[in-house]
């Protein structure tokens, strides 16, 4: 699958609901944060597809669940104490989906390079990343703050994809939303879709180019969608 001339082909992989199991911690700080304000906990089910958009996103969604609408000021004021909650906690009950590590594994042998590009702030991703013992094999990890765009803007993947040495025209997105599905399509990037994530409605909705169950699938699904990778 690798050319000498080419630059290593690339798998950029989502982080929340994609790597790594993350809901329960997120969750959990989204509700520490709400009950001190003296409002309701949101039940995990509800919450787990608030997912996905950053923790911002997450809070103001917990916030409106509640009915309650903040200022800038107090939504920062939250999103700085959410953030630092989140790292005392980055990986209590957070772990890398089944079959992660034997999937990097085998598509590192075949010479491919990988990076992250997460609407989490960048921060705690390598954090996180370290925690669960893999950051280093990302030659980049690109949070929402990382660039001046981000996820669904294309621009957020194909800068992910420039930082961490690649081309697009040999990159593959692997993601868990219609957010990731739509960045993909936006950069002009090919895009499988792990249906185990966080997401309203099935991710099948938003038409990946393929959909996988299990880390196991991905090696399939990427030697097709590779096939038609630019050379030389
Ligand atoms: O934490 C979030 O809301 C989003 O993170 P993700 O882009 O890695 O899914
Ligand atoms: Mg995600």
């Amino acid at each position: 699958m690798t050319q000498s001339l080419s630059p290593r082909p690339l798998l950029v992989f989502d982080l929340d609901g994609t790597l790594a199991d993350t809901a329960v911690d997120l969750v959990s700080t989204l509700n520490a944060l709400l009950t001190r304000e003296g409002l309701a906990a949101i039940p995990f089910q509800d919450a787990r597809s608030m997912v996905g958009a950053g923790a911002k996103a997450l809070l103001q969604r917990g916030l409106k669940a509640n009915g309650v609408e903040v200022d800038e000021i107090k939504l920062d004021q939250l999103f700085s104490d959410y953030l630092l909650h989140y790292e005392e906690h980055i990986a209590d009950d957070s772990v890398l989906y089944p079959g992660v590590t034997a999937a990097l594994d085998r598509f590192e042998e075949a010479g491919w390079s990988f990076a992250v590009c997460t609407n989490k702030i960048e921060g705690p991703s390598v954090l996180l990343l370290t925690a669960l013992g893999v950051a280093e094999r990302f030659k980049a990890i690109c949070g929402k703050d990382t660039f001046a765009v981000s996820k669904p803007d294309g621009g957020a993947l194909l800068h992910t994809i420039a930082k961490a040495g690649g081309d697009p025209r040999r990159a593959i997105m692997v993601g868990d939303s219609k957010t990731d599905i739509e960045t993909a399509r936006n950069a002009e990037v090919p895009v499988v879709a792990v249906n185990f994530g966080y997401t309203d409605l099935p991710v099948e909705t938003f038409k990946p180019d393929r959909v996988i169950a299990h880390f196991d699938e991905l090696w399939e699904a990427v030697e097709e969608l590779s096939a038609a990778f630019h050379v030389a």
